[in-house]
């Protein structure tokens, strides 16, 4: 009896909402997009993985920059130009800065532990601001020298390991070794954020109603799964936080984002600055360890496929930085050729492809056509950063699409900016993650030739450019070998681990 009073109810709730929804959509016109079915509209259509392609296929196909899919009440826009990512998320920041939550990550995270997802509003905002002050373009190279010390050794250190350990030495000085605890935790935690990302839509999400039923009850199995992930995002958040301040307490913390926020802060607010401190540490390492550890590894993708590009940038390496010492920021002013491989890194394998859900707050109108408030809307990434107009030729792997025939930086092709998001909720990470990028680029070309790797037999193992599908793409695992180009080479990147050690 209790499936068919369950089939009944469901089917009342969809006609309704299906009638909603086709009256407003006599009444509004909105973005193109494929047609859908009655009652559950485009959830047919939503793609699984890889959207970002699939969106961009239909942009050309509806001949619009934007795209609109609707389903069981829920309107998605795509965003797959440039200029309509501007006109959106930059000029009208009033609608689009807001953020989508999903039930889910609401269980998982609450609504205010990862910042990233916070609402647009007032206590965004403190939290932006006090980030900016640390992570803005005059405060960054305060952290170079931790970064000098972090070069990876391809040899001993896997590049997950390095990009967490530079991140929990820049917000907590802490100088982890493989196999620390605090390293394993967040580990484990950015383990369980990317399980519950790749999970994709949970039964929640679409019925938010169901975030009220205890967790014994059949079908609540989401309540259960959430609650183990979200012990260990709350142990990612709040563990380092509490040992760094024992370590304060004692007198013998050293420079890093949590001593400069905790210096600053008014004693008489202390319980609720810990709880913005917990959130901007904690995000610090959730937003920023995956994304800097996925494109270090697309660009060796990049060189193991386009070994001409790698000498490119070694010649110019070699005359500027010699081979006695490993490249520092300052050299970066006459390294044009690595910069121009950041770049197009970049642009060609930005690891959120569709950046991450923006929430339109207030109805809108585009192009002639109907924005409602409410719609999740994303800017396609990908689609921007391979726009054959602006990037001739956009799949081939190009560097010198950013250099001039006198081998300076052009500055008439658009940088792929959008690879960090858009408006108002640009990543504020981004000249951290630019340096950090810099000094692992420069270093690893600099000490080794990048190659495919062979088999016990001595034949190469070929490999293909292959992503994954969700929202972080990264690259799927392949062998390389790293060979060093001159006696000595390897010693460098293990007296500079060693020297700050
Ligand atoms: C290659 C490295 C990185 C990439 C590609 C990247 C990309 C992004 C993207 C696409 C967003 C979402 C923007 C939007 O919603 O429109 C974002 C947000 C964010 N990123 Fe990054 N990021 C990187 C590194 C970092 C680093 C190193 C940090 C911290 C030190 C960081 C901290 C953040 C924070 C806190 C936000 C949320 C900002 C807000 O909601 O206002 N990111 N990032």
């Amino acid at each position: 009896m209790q499936p068919l009073i369950t089939f009944v109810y469901v089917s009342i709730a969809l006609t309704a909402l299906w009638a909603v929804a086709f009256r407003k959509r006599q009444r509004y016109r909105y973005p193109p997009g494929p047609k859908g079915l009655p009652v559950v509209g485009n959830i047919l259509d939503i793609p699984v993985g890889y959207g970002w392609y699939t969106y961009k296929d239909w942009a050309r196909q509806y001949d619009s920059d934007i795209i609109h899919l609707q389903s069981l009440g829920m309107h998605i826009v795509v965003v797959n130009s440039a200029k309509a990512a501007k006109d959106l998320f930059d000029k009208r920041h009033g609608i689009y800065s807001d953020k989508e939550l999903t039930s889910m990550l609401l269980e998982v995270t609450g609504p205010y532990r990862n910042w990233s997802l916070m609402q647009y509003g007032d206590y965004w905002r403190e939290h932006r601001r006090l980030f900016h002050q640390h992570f803005r373009p005059l405060a960054v190279p305060q952290y170079h020298p931790k970064r000098a010390k972090a070069t990876p050794d391809p040899e001993t250190t896997s590049y997950r390991m390095f990009a967490r350990s530079l991140i929990l030495d820049t917000v907590y000085a802490f100088d982890v070794q493989p196999h620390d605890p605090r390293l394993e935790l967040v580990e484990k935690a950015m383990r369980a954020g990317n399980e519950m990302l790749e999970a994709g839509i949970f039964l929640v999400d679409i019925f938010p109603i169901l975030r009220n039923v205890p967790a014994w009850f059949p079908g609540a199995g989401f309540k259960r799964q959430a609650a183990k992930w979200k012990a260990l995002v709350d142990a990612m958040y709040e563990v380092p936080y509490s040992q760094f301040k024992e370590t304060m307490n004692e007198g013998s913390a050293q420079p890093c984002l949590a001593l400069s926020l905790l210096s600053d802060a008014d004693a008489t607010d202390m319980s609720r600055l810990d709880e913005i401190f917990i959130a901007l540490t904690g995000t610090a390492y959730a937003a920023g360890s995956d994304t800097t550890v996925i494109t270090t590894v697309s660009f060796i993708l990049a060189m193991v496929l386009n070994p001409d590009m790698q000498t490119f940038v070694q010649e110019e390496l070699d005359k500027v930085v010699g081979n006695d010492r490993l490249p520092v920021m300052e050299d970066q002013p006459s390294l044009p050729r690595v910069t121009a491989v950041m770049h197009e890194v970049m642009r060609r394998y930005p690891p959120l492809p569709l950046a991450t859900a923006h929430r339109a707050m207030f109805d809108d109108e585009y192009n002639g056509y109907h924005i409602p408030a409410g719609s999740i809307v994303f800017g396609n990434t990908w689609a921007i950063l391979h726009d054959e107009e602006t990037y001739p030729d956009p799949y081939s792997f190009n560097p010198k699409r950013f250099l001039s025939a006198d081998g300076t930086l052009r500055d008439d092709v658009p940088l792929p900016t959008e690879t960090f998001g858009y408006g108002r909720r640009i990543c504020p990470g981004r000249y951290f993650a630019m340096d950090t990028l810099f000094l692992v680029v420069s270093s690893l070309l600099a000490v080794f030739n990048i190659e495919k790797a062979v088999d016990e037999n001595g034949q190469v193992i070929e490999i293909r450019e292959e992503f994954t599908q969700h929202i972080m793409s990264a690259p799927k695992p392949f062998k390389a070998c790293f060979k060093p180009r001159h006696p000595g080479a390897e010693s460098l990147i293990r007296s500079a681990v060693l020297s700050d050690a």
